[in-house]
């Protein structure tokens, strides 16, 4: 069910009657809710409800698996194209939707190298562009700071903390319009998260953010908006406020008061 509070900001990607399965198997079930534009949207439920498997539908990061199949459609504003058209590039989705995974994985090479590895794959050789562009993402990755002396030094001399943040850096540099973070803290340790955490509440003015957390303080403290999944269906999806203090349904109330899951 989904209340009545519509976001007020326009909307990024609005889901209509999402499904998808793995061959037999069925693991979203007709979601329906709009993504707004420049905001964090949370998705929580309990392990196993679909959070990732829905975050992946976004930029379609399950076309790698024969048996995935989608339903439904997901519209990307402002031109209004399907993201889950067959004939709509998933390269193409994948670098105007970026993600930030749970682990952070830079690449075995320099931290510049790191950030470039998009431009550069996108056939971007100017030097000068590279630079400006990779200096640009790290200083909106909180990073540069921290980094700027020892740019050719490799990157997984970083901790736990920058090299999320690098990873951050990396998808940033290729201008992305909406950035997916699956469970972008649980590997890290408090000082590191809270770091994070501001970065999203910063980077959220330029660009549209999903994120799937374990961690209800998380989304309450981070997101904007908030959809509660059980069970590969959308039980609740509404204003971050209203989930987390007045939630219309049952089972929300018993998620984020920790009465279950
Ligand atoms: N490649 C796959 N093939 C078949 N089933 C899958 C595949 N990937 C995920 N599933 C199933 O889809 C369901 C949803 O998984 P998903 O990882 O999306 O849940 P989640 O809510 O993100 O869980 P968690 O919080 O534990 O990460 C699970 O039952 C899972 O076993």
């Amino acid at each position: 069910m989904i209340s009545k509070a519509a976001p007020s900001p326009p909307i990024k990607a609005d889901v209509r009657d999402l499904s998808f399965s793995f061959g037999q198997t069925q693991v979203l079930n007709s979601l329906t809710l709009p993504v707004a534009e420049r905001r964090i949207t949370a998705l929580i439920g309990p392990s196993g409800c679909g959070k990732t498997t829905f975050l992946r539908c976004l930029n379609r990061m399950h076309d790698l698996q024969p048996a995935a199949r989608y339903g439904g459609d997901i519209t990307l504003y402002p031109d209004k194209i399907n993201l889950l058209d067959p004939a709509v590039d998933p390269i193409e989705i994948r670098m105007r939707i970026g993600m930030v995974f749970q682990k952070p994985n830079p690449f075995p090479k320099s931290i510049a190298e790191n950030v470039a590895y998009g431009l550069t794959i996108r056939g971007i050789r100017d030097r000068a562009v590279l630079e400006e562009r990779t200096v640009q993402a790290l200083r909106d990755a909180a990073l540069w700071e921290e980094v700027k002396d020892r740019l050719r030094g490799p990157a997984t001399a970083l901790s736990g903390g920058q090299q999320q943040r690098l990873c951050i850096a990396r998808t940033l540099a290729t201008n992305p319009e909406i950035l997916l973070f699956d469970e972008p803290t649980s590997a890290l340790d408090p000082v590191a998260t809270a770091k994070i955490e501001e970065l999203m509440t910063t980077l959220k003015q330029k660009v549209t953010i999903v994120v799937v957390t374990h961690n209800m303080q998380q989304a309450a403290r981070v997101s904007d908006f908030t959809a509660f999944m059980f069970l590969g269906k959308l039980i609740e999806f509404d204003h971050t406020d209203a989930i987390f203090t007045n939630p219309s349904n049952k089972l929300t109330e018993e998620y984020v008061t920790g009465r279950f899951g």
